[in-house]
């Protein structure tokens, strides 16, 4: 059996003397999309930042049966790319540059860029929809097409493991559709996705597995309608919550506050 694309044991991460994530293990394997789910400061981007490396944490983490912490950075960053939360940009690049940065991992300094890296980007640019504001500077973009050139860049790693904190932030109805497609195929066809979601529906709509969090520690981790029962949700994100099904899947629709 091929080893998960990603595997965490036992990761803790302590922050300001509290542990915020606390004992989680956990796999991403190859053509799953996983979406992970909790309340406001369940410990959901720390464990994203574990993942990825980027805060110290204790336990182990492994991209396709390596150490993390052994994988060269060039090489990791081919390998797993990270979309923050909150796409905020601080150089005022136009857009396709910002979006071209994915393809640095990939370059070779002495070389000119190559049709392989012109051709990432741009197919980047086309399936988030963000051509049409590729020469604008990002800064000036709103914050839905500022979220989308953030996709863009991820994609355009072509990193089979993708980590994603709340990729559909900010996105109107329509593009939080077309954003959780772009990255249920992406896991499907080539790699395995990571999504920090807040709504339960969309999670439940669109995730092979959903992953759900409270005050650090993982209390389900299966299919959408098991992990995300309205017991669970209940009791978890203290909402009540009715299921309805759409086009064959039960999917929670959050009524009101308990
Ligand atoms: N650098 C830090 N120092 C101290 N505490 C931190 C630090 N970073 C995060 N925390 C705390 O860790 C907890 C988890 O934060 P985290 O951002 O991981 O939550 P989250 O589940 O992503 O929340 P949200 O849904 O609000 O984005 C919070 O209580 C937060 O205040």
């Amino acid at each position: 059996m091929t080893a998960p694309l990603l595997t965490a044991r036992n990761v803790s991460v302590r922050l300001g003397g509290r542990t915020i994530v606390d004992d989680i293990s956990l796999t991403l394997q190859a053509n799953e999309f996983v979406v992970l789910v909790g309340p406001n400061g369940a410990g959901k981007t720390t464990l994203i930042k574990a993942l990825a490396g980027l805060v110290a944490a204790f336990g182990e983490v492994e991209i396709e049966g390596r150490a993390l912490s052994s994988v060269p950075a060039r090489e990791r960053a081919r390998r797993l790319a990270y979309l923050p939360q909150g796409h905020d940009f601080s150089w005022p690049l136009p857009a396709a540059e910002i979006v071209a940065l994915g393809r640095y991992p990939h370059a070779d300094p002495f070389s000119p860029v190559s049709q392989g890296d012109r051709d990432a980007v741009m197919h980047a640019l086309e399936i988030t929809g963000t051509k049409a504001f590729a020469n604008r500077i990002v800064t000036t973009l709103s914050g839905g097409e500022r979220a989308r050139v953030a996709l863009a860049r991820v994609l355009a790693t072509q990193a089979p493991i993708v980590l994603a904190d709340e990729p559909t932030m900010s996105l109107d109805p329509r593009h939080q559709f077309v954003v959780m497609d772009l990255l249920r195929h992406a896991a499907h066809e080539s790699g395995a996705v990571l999504a920090v979601v807040h709504d339960l529906a969309l999670a439940a709509r669109y995730a092979d597995r959903v992953i759900v969090l409270e005050q650090g520690r993982v209390v389900a981790d299966g299919k959408p309608d098991i992990a995300l029962s309205t017991e669970r949700i209940a009791h978890v994100f203290g909402v009540e919550a009715d299921m309805i099904e759409i086009g064959g899947a039960k999917l929670p629709l959050v009524r009101r506050p308990l």
